[in-house]
């Protein structure tokens, strides 16, 4: 498989290696002063670069009938406006916040403990997420998803904010310290206990792999996707 990276960081480079172990070719590595390409000399393309490019380098690869995985954060603004393209040029397009394999089983254990907890008002919940001190954005596209997952499983939660508590509310704190590669803490305390549930990538190859495996499924197929198309689970 012919593979255009989009961003050339620490997520394309860590990529890339995975997917030449794996038998593909990079056909193209683009990043920021690089930007003038072909993508249709890929079979597919991975974006993982900055939340504002990520769009134009989604639209570009739909409007030349390149189907694109991407796991840029910070751009959602504008999913359903790449949603809207890929239905319109019938092309196809997985958008992860994250491609982990051990992220996305816990996607499933957070929504499987929020509706277990919906009868339970005395318990509050908040979340934590940990990540290195190049990450422009925050909270991180995993909280943002895990927040709206507890929201659509349990009746206590309505919306979600940084730094800020109030009723019906799941506060979020993002933390940033040096070389973390993304912990997510999720913490449901009564005035008698306290139950939490964790994910801590040791690195980055979880995402890498889980992206490159989204290229090798998209191949030949049409429409929106997510990773649980892919991994089949939840
Ligand atoms: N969904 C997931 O599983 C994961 C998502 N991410 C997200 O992926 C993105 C990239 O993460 P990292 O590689 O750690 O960041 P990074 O900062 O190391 O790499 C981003 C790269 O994009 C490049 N770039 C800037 N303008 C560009 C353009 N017009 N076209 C193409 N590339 C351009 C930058 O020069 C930089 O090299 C972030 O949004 C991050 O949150 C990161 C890890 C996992
Ligand atoms: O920027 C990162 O590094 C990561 N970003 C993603 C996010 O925002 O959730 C996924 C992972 O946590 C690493």
């Amino acid at each position: 498989m012919k593979i255009a990276l989009l961003g050339y960081g620490k997520m394309g480079k860590t990529i890339e290696q995975i997917a030449i172990n794996r038998g593909h070719e990079i056909v193209l590595k683009i990043d920021k002063d690089n930007t003038d390409y072909d993508i249709t000399l890929a079979d597919v393309a991975i974006d993982f670069s900055i939340p504002n490019v990520a769009f134009n380098n989604i639209s570009n690869c739909l409007n030349n009938g390149v189907p694109v995985i991407s796991g840029t954060t910070g751009w959602l603004d504008n999913f359903d406006n790449a949603v809207a393209l890929c239905n319109e040029k019938k092309g196809a397009f997985i958008y992860a916040s994250n491609f982990s394999l051990g992220v996305n089983i816990f996607f499933e254990m957070n929504k499987y403990l929020a509706k277990m907890m919906s009868n339970l008002k005395q318990y509050n919940v908040s979340m934590e997420e940990i990540h290195h001190t190049q990450k422009l954005d925050a909270p991180s596209g995993t909280a943002i998803s895990l927040a709206n997952d507890i929201i659509s499983n349990n009746n206590n939660f309505s919306d979600w904010k940084l730094d800020e508590n109030g009723e019906n509310i799941i506060p979020i704190t993002a933390k940033r310290i040096e070389d973390v590669p993304g912990t997510h803490t999720i913490t449901y305390a009564s005035e008698v206990d306290t139950i939490t549930i964790d994910h801590v990538a040791h690195n980055r190859q979880g995402f890498a792999l889980g992206a490159v495996i989204a290229a090798e499924w998209i191949i030949g197929k049409t429409g929106v996707f997510t990773m649980n198309d892919v991994l089949n689970i939840g």
